[in-house]
């Protein structure tokens, strides 16, 4: 397994229309070390899914670079550095699959075949992708709607096929957008916890974003909090409420242990101050 090492990352959107430039992101440095569930939280456009996105390989830093093992994920690594890398730049890979809030599933396509559309478009034959998507359907509790067309399907089903789809091609990594945040708020614990289930049980590196403080805390073997204009890492915390619940598989005690909830307002601070300072509240 392979720790993914962001250097002086920023990233500078040019303005749109003749408008200014917006520095997304400035001066990021971080580790993520197999095994751990990132979660980054932040007031609105403090740079989020700028950040996956970089980590996904779909857009380059304006300056900085990323590496995953000895691949350059974006951003041209610097010889100085004494880095060895294998490839130059690898962009978007097999060894980080991505969720979304919005699972673009294929409604044509029923459950299995959604699962398995990304092994087909790799020229994976049919017999070993929906073997592979098979097993992960089963990881997300799915294997009795193999056949269902995924429209017929809740939002919280539709997003389990969408978690499961992303395992398929077993990635290092599991980059996740929000992945929740359309879900009403039962399907939304439950979620929760099947991802802790499946990070337990697959040891991917998760990286989650997301608005919510509570998700967060409950998710996160490592907090980071994140701030606008430009967006950066402000804070930093190790956390293991999700060990705690995945021992005693009591979620509404986890979240009501009085450490989470000081740890809740604690956080609720910080980013209530950054969302003051940055003009507007979310
Ligand atoms: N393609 C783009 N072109 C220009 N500006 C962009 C582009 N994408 C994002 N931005 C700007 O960059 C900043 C960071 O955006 P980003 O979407 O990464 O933030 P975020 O923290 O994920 O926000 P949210 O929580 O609202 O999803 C914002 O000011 C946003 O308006």
């Amino acid at each position: 397994m392979s720790r993914l090492q962001i250097r002086d990352v920023s990233v500078l959107y040019p303005g749109v229309n003749g408008g200014e430039a917006v520095t997304a992101l400035s001066g990021i440095n971080i580790n993520i070390e197999p095994g751990e569930f990132v979660v980054a939280l932040g007031a609105s456009g403090c740079g989020k899914t700028t950040l996956l996105n970089l980590m996904a390989g779909f857009i380059q830093p304006s300056d900085g670079y990323l590496t995953l093992g000895d691949s350059s994920i974006a951003g041209l690594p610097r010889v100085a550095c004494g880095l060895d890398l294998k490839d130059q730049i690898s962009g978007p890979g097999k060894d980080r699959g991505v969720v979304f809030q919005k699972h673009a599933l294929l409604p044509w396509l029923n459950v299995l075949e959604n699962a398995a559309f990304g092994l087909k478009l790799q020229g994976v034959g049919e017999k070993e992708r929906k073997a592979r998507a098979a097993d992960y359907l089963k990881l997300v509790g799915l294997e009795d709607f193999h056949n269902h067309p995924v429209y017929q399907l809740s939002g919280g089903m539709q997003q389990r096929v969408g978690i499961a789809r992303a395992l398929t091609n077993d990635p290092h990594m599991l980059l996740l957008d929000e992945p929740l945040g359309a879900l009403d708020a039962l399907t939304r614990e439950v979620l929760q916890e099947l991802l802790l289930d499946v990070w337990q049980e697959t040891q991917k590196m998760m990286f989650f974003i997301t608005h919510s403080v509570e998700e967060a805390l409950f998710m996160a073997s490592r907090l980071i909090i994140m701030s606008p204009r430009p967006g950066r890492i402000t804070h930093e915390f190790p956390l293991e409420f999700n060990k705690i619940f995945l021992e005693n598989r009591d979620a509404r005690k986890v979240k009501s242990m009085p450490e989470f909830i000081a740890m809740r307002e604690k956080v609720l601070g910080i980013i209530h101050g950054d969302e003051v300072a940055g003009g507007g509240l979310h």
